[in-house]
């Protein structure tokens, strides 16, 4: 399902003297249907970057990352928003939301933008808002005052609504007490029985070793290991 080969990144630090910064090469990952992955390797290592780089939010300077039928790193940006919306969901660490949207809104339109209808996008929404136990009295509030614990389920709701075939989640479980933190686990046990690709970064061991297959250290791609 997530397919990498040969992927190298380098940074240009424009303001610095257009000082290059070689951060990756030749990273291979392949992560099946019904799997999950996690990226380890140190701080400054690389894990963010590999992400940012499968949901194309950083062009690779060479190799392959295919996504479903996809190659993320010739991708047109069209293809891209085209992929996000049906094949690859991504929970980032932190709520970015448009100010004043309800949180049932939020959690609701990714699949509103998928042409599911109105009451059944909204019912989903519910569902997983009641389930991250998320106070029904905020629903119609914008999650935009919310603890960051609330907004972080918020996030994780948003991101579960529509069955990707592919997920990447960074630091799910991150600032949620052992409750919520369950549920998330349960979540993506739940999405990896039904198939899911996923590719995590946990900082949380003990989440790690529950829900992940097996570990890729992504220090292995430094541009200096791989020399
Ligand atoms: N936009 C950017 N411009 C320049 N350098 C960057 C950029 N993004 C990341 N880097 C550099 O790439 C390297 C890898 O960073 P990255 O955030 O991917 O590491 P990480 O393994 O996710 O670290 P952490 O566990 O601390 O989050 C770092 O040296 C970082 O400074």
């Amino acid at each position: 399902m997530i397919e990498l080969t040969g992927v190298s990144k380098s940074f240009v630090l424009h303001n610095q003297g257009s000082a290059v910064i070689p951060v990756m090469a030749g990273a291979e990952l392949r992560v099946a249907a019904g799997d999950c992955v996690a990226l380890t390797g140190a701080s400054g290592a690389g894990k963010s970057t590999l992400m940012r780089m499968i949901y194309g939010n950083y062009r690779a300077n060479a190799g392959r990352i295919m996504v479903g039928g996809t190659d993320v790193a010739k991708a047109a940006p069209r293809e891209i928003i085209a992929l996000r919306r049906e094949v690859l969901g991504y929970v980032s660490q932190f709520l970015r939301v448009v100010p004043r949207v309800a949180t049932l809104e939020v959690v609701a339109e990714p699949l509103l933008a998928l042409g599911v209808p109105e009451d059944q996008a909204r019912a989903r929404a519910a569902e997983l808002l009641a389930r991250l136990n998320i106070p029904e009295r905020l629903w119609s509030l914008s999650p935009t005052t919310f603890s960051g614990g609330e907004q972080q389920r918020v996030n994780i709701a948003r991101g579960f609504a529509h069955d990707y075939p592919a997920l990447l989640l960074d630091e799910p479980t991150a600032s949620l007490d052992p409750t919520n933190r369950a549920v998330v686990l349960g979540l993506i046990e739940a999405a990896k029985a039904r198939g899911a690709a996923i590719i995590g970064i946990f900082h949380d061991a003990e989440a790690r070793a529950q829900v992940c297959d097996r570990e890729e250290d992504v220090s292995a791609f430094t541009p200096q290991a791989a020399a």
